[in-house]
């Protein structure tokens, strides 16, 4: 994962889709072409490290038996050290833990990797990323919140850039060798700013799963996000 994708990279978020229906609204990103996601992202809260309730890993396990889609877990509870391996066994391509909410996040993210995913760390809108950059190095991706974790739908905030910018050109210079993903409120009027900040993997939740065609809406962000890459 050291250099940027070729394409940018579009992970529509479940939390908005019709959670009767998942295994449908899963496809609906998953036909070949254009309009297929890179990865689905599926956001596991606790109602402790956030105040709100979504689903766990028996859902997870569930997902990735019809999903030919990586999966991609952000999991937004407290003591991911105990619970996020689990995901990683059960096939997630991607498991994303909170850096406020890890006890060891450097032995949390060999464990990842030794059960086969890739190890995830994010930082919520407010904590700085300096407060983790000798961490970074032991993970693959790095999940920018542009939202307050918690709740789908919400503004981006778009103070976050900053932190977008900054991992990018540590990534760049070869300083760390990660994806850059962000999170929140990612539609067709945020995505060219966050492209331009350099980010690699965009989330989308309501973009996507609030369109009348979740595929087209999949197409249209990453041609967006991939013009604002090229004319910068
Ligand atoms: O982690 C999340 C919220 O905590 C979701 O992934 C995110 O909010 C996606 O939804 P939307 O694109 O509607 O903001
Ligand atoms: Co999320």
């Amino acid at each position: 994962m050291a250099s940027q994708p070729l394409h940018p990279l579009i992970a529509p978020s479940i939390l908005s889709a019709d959670f009767a229906r998942l295994g449908e609204e899963v496809a609906a990103v998953a036909r070949d072409g254009e309009t297929r996601a890179d990865w689905v992202h599926v956001d596991v809260m606790d109602n402790h490290f956030v105040p709100n309730l979504t689903l766990g890993l028996p859902v997870v396990e569930s997902l990735q038996k019809v999903s030919d889609v990586p999966l991609d877990c952000h999991l937004m509870i407290d003591n991911p050290d105990k619970w996020a391996p689990g995901y990683a066994e059960a096939g997630a391509y991607n498991v994303t833990v909170h850096a406020e909410a890890a006890h060891d996040p450097v032995m949390l993210a060999k464990n990842l990797r030794a059960a086969g995913a890739k190890a995830g760390l994010s930082v919520k809108p407010g904590t700085p990323l300096e407060d983790h950059l000798e961490v970074l190095k032991h993970y693959d991706t790095l999940l920018v919140m542009s939202v307050e974790p918690g709740f789908g739908g919400q503004s981006f905030i778009p103070d976050v850039l900053e932190k977008v910018r900054t991992a990018r050109r540590l990534v760049d210079t070869g300083h760390l060798t990660l994806l850059v993903e962000i999170d929140g409120g990612i539609n067709a009027s945020t995505i060219t700013q966050a492209a331009e900040a350099g980010v690699d993997c965009f989330v989308a939740g309501s973009a996507v799963y609030g369109a009348d065609d979740p595929g087209r809406a999949v197409a249209a962000l990453r041609d967006q996000a991939a013009g604002a890459r090229s004319a910068h």
